[in-house]
């Protein structure tokens, strides 16, 4: 992974069915992204095999929602990483906290979905954020370095370079969100910076530390301009393509003086 990139991703949630996806998919189809940046798309599943058909040869790469740990079985509506690698996807966001506050999902199974994710050399894209209440009785950072450690716990050095964090305060996503001050940001993912060096050790690897969280074309170049944020995560900000890919060029320049420094 190019140590220096900036991502910038969005995920479609549970919105566009297939005829929209598709849609959106064919808007995206030849956009190419300032230098500097990567971007990826994150549909339903109900259209993710059509989107990785589309966007197969374009500059973004696509990605799921969410996936099961085994490979296979009577796991009845999930999805495993086999199948998402099949339908052509190259990234899988694992441990959103609407699947944490909705459908059971914990640190632990998280760390089960990272290394079968890993194991089928699918990108790992790690939510974790701090809840309202984590916040307000100051723990956040206890708490997002405990999700850290365990989402990585078993995971190779090597395939550390194969993962991605996005940090998403509770408080701060949908539509009743607050985005986070960037001075907030910045000691967050200074303090998580801290935490995956020690886990990567003298390997050299820098994983990303994106931002997400009612990110719009108001904020982004703040949070891009941060030293230890390499990206952000949007949703209701990009799920128009038009509006995803003017987000991307609205910080060409601020990544270009990023990456140049
Ligand atoms: O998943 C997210 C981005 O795809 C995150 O939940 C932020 O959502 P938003 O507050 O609607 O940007």
């Amino acid at each position: 992974m190019d140590q220096k990139s900036v991502w910038i991703g969005t995920s479609w949630k549970m919105n566009k069915g297939p005829a929209e996806a598709i849609a959106a998919a064919r808007a995206l189809e030849s956009f190419q992204p300032p230098k500097g940046i990567r971007s990826f798309v994150i549909p339903p599943f109900t259209s993710l095999r059509d989107v990785c058909s589309v966007l197969e040869d374009s500059a973004l790469l696509v990605g799921a929602q969410n996936m099961h740990w085994e490979d296979s079985g009577a796991w009845t509506g999930e999805v495993s990483a086999p199948m998402i690698a099949e339908c052509g996807a190259s990234i899988v966001e694992i441990g959103h906290s609407e699947r944490r506050q909705h459908f059971g999902e914990t640190d632990w199974t998280v760390n089960l979905k990272v290394r079968a994710a890993l194991r089928h050399g699918l990108r790992s894209l790690i939510c974790i954020g701090d809840t309202a209440e984590e916040f307000e009785f100051g723990v956040s950072q206890e708490t997002l370095a405990r999700q850290v450690k365990i989402a990585l716990h078993g995971v190779s050095r090597k395939d550390l370079g194969q993962v991605m964090i996005a940090y998403e305060p509770v408080w701060a996503i949908g539509s009743a969100g607050r985005p986070a001050e960037a001075s907030f940001v910045s000691g967050i993912h200074t303090k998580l910076r801290a935490v995956v060096r020690e886990l990567a050790g003298d390997t050299g690897v820098r994983i990303p530390l994106l931002y997400g969280g009612s990110v719009s074309q108001a904020n982004i170049r703040d949070y891009v301009a941060l030293p230890d944020v390499d990206g952000v995560f949007v949703g209701r900000a990009a799920w128009e393509p038009a509006d995803f890919m003017t987000l991307v060029e609205s910080v060409s320049g601020v990544v270009s003086r990023k990456i140049a420094a």
